[in-house]
């Protein structure tokens, strides 16, 4: 069961026609999508198919106990508050359709992540710290496995994946938080990579016995992160979305953990996805030198001479780029639309069963000739170019919908496009071995299938790279 790939394709290979099959285990159903049509079915349903039930799982997952989700789900909660309480709560001056915790908090989301103040305030504030973060003298010590001796031309060997899951990371969570985290715990980014390694156990409830280093890491991430929140208010900076989030949640009456639980699961819907896209992307670059100086070119007139960016330049004049965006989004993405059935209900002609779970994974159809031309298995940037409208193709959605459509598509595209952006401005890039002697012909790793993935898809192996400061 851990390899969903697999298992898919061999329900595709037995149903041959696109209509949902089911597959019963242990006697609950799960039924599969492969039609676009059906998935939109699915995202339309919004009475009958739940994503609730799915949030509840996680929420436990992070160690937030069950009468806490049920408080999380309780429908007008501020109804259950006295008076004086109620008017200082969003759950109540802000809720007109008396909606509970937990469907309040995703318009939060798109408050704090859709275009607007709060985006250009965070993606600003990122790009400070990238800005700072991306010189030698700042990269850490932990993902370089080789620095060279001579002083003219300096160089250092860092392994690609690390390196872009260090950086993206390191600016992310100073962008939501401030520094004050990392006063506290300095190496929280650490600690949660420590735990992503491990989350898609998060998937099968595996207990602390079978999961230690997860559950120890959780533990320590959700501590620090309780602590943050004990600094006096004005000495912390966290985003509008994380300082509303625990103020409200402490209206709702959970206590110090379980409210740095439900922000350290938003942490995992920043940090999991970006970097491993960035690895994509650069390595195929790497191994297609055409298209690395293509996007570069496009990249460096988006560039200032004082080593910064233009991000509405980047994100508007860069149709290279776009290109290997998309095409990495589309090839490396085990995401899976999902719901519960809470009464009986159809999809196409067939009937979905109350208790059944809805499954949709985007690779039944991101990998499909009909959307996305010839050789869609294969990596090949342009066709986004060759084809405008592919953008729009029912085909293509890396980024779930319906009413769960990822609020940080945004974010995400900003922080890689100023990550790349920045990192082939300031250095000069090749494929090396881990003492920084070049391969001349680098391979781009297999994608890792045997594993779960929440979205973006890991590397087999990760690469070495070796970079010299750009004369520019
Ligand atoms: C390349 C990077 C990313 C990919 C591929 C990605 C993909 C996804 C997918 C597939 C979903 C589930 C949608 C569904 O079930 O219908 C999702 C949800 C979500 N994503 Fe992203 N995501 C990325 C980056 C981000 C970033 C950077 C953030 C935050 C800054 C973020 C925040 C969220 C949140 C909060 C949700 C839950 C929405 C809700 O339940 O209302 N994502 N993402």
């Amino acid at each position: 069961m851990r390899c969903a790939e697999a298992l898919y394709t061999r329900g595709n290979k037995h149903f041959r026609t696109l209509e949902p099959y089911g597959i019963t285990i242990a006697g609950s159903t799960t039924v599969v999508i492969r039609d676009t049509a059906d998935l939109a079915a699915m995202w339309k349903n919004t009475t009958a198919l739940s994503y609730d039930p799915f949030v509840s799982r996680m929420l436990i997952a992070f160690g937030i106990s069950k009468c806490n989700v049920e408080k999380v789900f309780q429908s007008d909660p501020g109804s259950l508050m006295p008076k004086e309480r109620k008017d200082c709560t969003l759950l109540h001056t802000e809720n007109p359709r008396r909606k509970c915790y937990m469907h309040l908090q995703s318009e939060w989301f798109k408050k704090q992540l859709l275009p607007g103040d709060n985006l250009v305030r965070l993606q600003n504030d990122y790009l400070i710290y990238l800005r700072d973060v991306m010189n030698f003298d700042k990269f850490k010590s932990h993902f370089i496995t080789y620095q060279g001796s001579d002083m003219d031309s300096p160089a250092v060997t860092v392994l690609l994946g690390k390196l872009s899951r260090c950086i993206l990371s390191h600016c992310a969570l100073r962008a939501f938080f401030g520094e004050e985290l990392f006063q506290i715990e300095p190496d929280f980014a650490q600690v949660y990579q420590k735990w992503e390694d491990d989350s898609w156990k998060v998937f099968y409830n595996y207990p602390y016995i079978f999961a230690k280093d997860l559950h120890d890491a959780r533990l320590r991430a959700i501590e620090a992160l309780a602590q943050y929140y004990e600094i006096p208010d004005h000495q912390r900076h966290p985003c509008w979305l994380f300082r509303v989030m625990d103020r409200e949640l402490e209206f709702v009456g959970l206590p110090r953990t379980d409210r740095a639980g439900m922000v350290m699961m938003i942490c995992w819907a920043i940090n999991n996805n970006a970097h491993y896209i960035c690895f994509w992307m650069i390595i195929h670059m790497l191994c297609t030198p055409d298209i690395l100086n293509t996007v570069r070119s496009e990249t460096d007139a988006c560039c200032t001479p004082d080593g910064s960016c233009k991000i509405e330049k980047l994100l508007e004049h860069c149709p290279a780029l776009d290109g290997v965006w998309n095409e990495a989004l589309r090839l490396y993405n085990a995401s899976t639309a999902v719901r519960k059935a809470v009464t009986d209900c159809f999809i196409g002609n067939k009937i979905i069963h109350s208790g059944d779970q809805i499954f949709g994974p985007v690779r039944n159809w991101q990998l499909e000739e009909g959307f996305f031309g010839e050789c869609a298995r294969n990596f090949r940037a342009d066709r986004w170019t060759k084809n405008k409208n592919l953008t729009r193709s029912k085909g293509f959605t890396p980024f779930g919908g319906g009413h769960t459509y990822c609020p940080g598509r945004y974010f995400a595209q900003r922080e890689t496009y100023m990550f790349i952006a920045i990192l082939l401005r300031r250095f000069e890039l090749q494929v090396t071995d881990p003492s920084g002697l070049p391969i001349l012909h680098p391979q781009v790793p297999p994608v890792e299938v045997n594993l779960p993935a929440p979205a973006a898809m890991r590397p087999v192996h990760d690469i070495y790279i070796t970079l010299k400061r750009r004369a520019v």
